[in-house]
């Protein structure tokens, strides 16, 4: 369990809620109508240093393995602070959480100087997340970044995807090959670890918790990652149950399929929205 300190809430109603641990600024539940629509590891483990299995961890500045620090960067593993608290807005509740670059951002990733800014806002059967990159250097930089989303389904087997027709992908399960897919909606019946490049911005993800349907929108966020590391991946990760695969889906929007460059003083902003429909 994460301290009730780390943990900031956004409360539409009481069955519209959502949690952000401060820890990677890490959404941790998503409460629609009652129904929980995220997965969270029972494994997890909150000890404000390891990455929080299940949510929405934030990738960033490196997607992957990373030659200059860990794996899918360190945003995910930063205590991030709260710039604006949770407030009301009409329909909506929303957050800004900020993460700065600081000696060890520093020391690992070339000296870069940044603000990244995420925003939550939770509303009717909606939630919506923006990043927004500022560098605040005097040289470019280059990233790369993902909202690894880990949905909540009751039955991973019934879960299709769509919008990923006629896409090339490289699928890191086969040797990081490429190849196109084939079908109007993919479906998840084994390992999957799968780069989908430039995809259209709009995908639905079926059979999700309590039979939801999500439409996953996205802005300046072209790439898709499907991610299900099935019963044998399972079994080696420490921190996830050996069989909660069967309970979850990651379909991920990202900008990963090649570096963003941000030169000395631009912004970079990109947002992913989710309606349940
Ligand atoms: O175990 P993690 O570092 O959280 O990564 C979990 C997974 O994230 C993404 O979906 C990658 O495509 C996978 O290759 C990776 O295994």
């Amino acid at each position: 369990m994460a301290a009730a300190d780390d943990v900031v809430e956004l409360n539409l109603d009481q069955e519209n809620i959502c949690k952000v641990n401060l820890h990677g600024a890490t959404l941790t539940s998503w409460l629609c109508d009652g129904t929980e629509m995220l997965f969270v590891s029972q494994q997890a483990v909150f000890n404000n240093v390891k990455a929080i299995r299940g949510g929405i961890p934030i990738v960033y500045p490196h997607f992957g393995p990373w030659e200059l620090g860990p794996q899918h960067g360190f945003a995910r593993i930063s205590r991030w602070t709260l710039e604006k608290p949770p407030a009301k807005d009409g329909d909506t509740v929303s957050a800004t959480f900020l993460l700065q670059d600081n000696e060890n951002t520093r020391q690992m990733w070339q000296d870069n100087r940044f603000n990244l800014f995420y925003t939550v806002i939770i509303g009717k059967r909606q939630l919506k997340l923006k990043l927004d990159v500022r560098n605040e250097g005097n040289d470019s930089f280059e990233f790369t970044t993902l909202l690894h989303t880990y949905f909540k389904t009751l039955d991973v087997n019934k879960v299709t995807i769509s919008g990923l027709k006629s896409l090339k992908y490289i699928d890191k399960v086969r040797q990081s090959k490429k190849f196109v897919e084939e079908n109007d909606l993919v479906t998840v019946k084994e390992f999957v670890d799968r780069l989908y490049i430039g995809s259209v911005d709009r995908n639905e993800v079926t059979n999700l918790n309590g039979n939801q349907n999500v439409v996953m929108t996205r802005v300046n966020l072209p790439d898709v990652v499907v991610w299900n590391p099935w019963q044998e991946k399972a079994k080696v990760m420490s921190d996830f149950g050996d069989e909660e695969y069967k309970e979850m889906i990651c379909v991920e929007a990202g900008y990963v399929a090649k570096p963003r460059s941000l030169s000395a003083g631009a912004r970079f902003e990109a947002s992913v929205v989710l309606d349940v429909i």
